[in-house]
């Protein structure tokens, strides 16, 4: 990491920092008072979306549905697979707790991110310490990709959206694979939800979808 002089943020994304056990102890030898920003998702729409990423680089893999158990006649289902493990909030927090504060650590809903853009980044604004620059004018929601879009309301040109590889098509689950998904998560959300103070409704959602 650079050197950060006062008056100046230097940010850093790495997904993957938020699942590697190494990294609390070591971004916190580094610098202590670092914030913390972790974009969740429903695990399962996560796991289902992380699949389809791999799918889209390597189409000879196996299905979801045989990747997603250890023993499907069973129903147990392989919690090992990374698309899997990586939604088990409640555990990897558990590691970050160790090391901070929950003060410095901000649960953006990648959910939210999406329906309510400018509401979203307002808490990350006051999280980083930052005026609100960043409103819903600078958003443009745009229905055929159903994403939205970041515009500079000064701006009349074009607003910036996904690329073309971004929000990819997930492929149709068999649906009581998705009910067991539901279940096997239910009580690390609940914790999760516990620990971080924040129910993001992911039962709810499943419920209306
Ligand atoms: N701004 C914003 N708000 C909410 N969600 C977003 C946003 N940007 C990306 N995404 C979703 O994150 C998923 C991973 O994105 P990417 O495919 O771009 O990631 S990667 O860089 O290729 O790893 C991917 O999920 P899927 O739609 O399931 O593919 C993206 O749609």
């Amino acid at each position: 990491m650079p050197r950060t002089v006062d008056g100046q943020i230097t940010m850093e994304k790495t997904p993957s920092y938020f699942v590697t056990n190494d990294a609390p102890q070591r971004i916190h030898s580094m610098a202590k008072d670092t914030k913390l920003i972790v974009v969740v998702r429903n695990p399962v729409t996560r796991a289902i979306s992380d699949y389809t990423q791999t799918l889209s680089k390597k189409p000879e893999i196996p299905t979801f549905e045989v990747l997603a158990f250890k023993n499907r006649t069973l129903g147990l289902i392989d919690a090992s697979w990374s698309a899997l493990r990586i939604g088990i909030y409640a555990l990897h927090l558990e590691s970050w707790m160790q090391y901070f504060p929950l003060s410095q650590m901000l649960f953006v809903s990648g959910e939210h991110l999406i329906s309510n853009p400018a509401e979203e980044l307002a808490k990350v604004q006051e999280f980083l310490g930052l005026r609100r620059i960043i409103t819903d004018k600078h958003f443009h929601f745009n229905k055929t990709k159903g994403f939205p879009c970041l515009k500079k309301p000064e701006d009349t040109g074009a607003p910036r959206c996904l690329g073309k590889s971004k929000g990819r098509i997930h492929p149709k689950i068999d649906p009581d694979v998705i009910r067991r998904l539901r279940k096997f998560y239910k009580p690390f959300n609940a914790m999760f939800y516990q620990m971080t103070g924040e129910d993001f409704q992911w039962e709810k959602e499943e419920l209306e979808g």
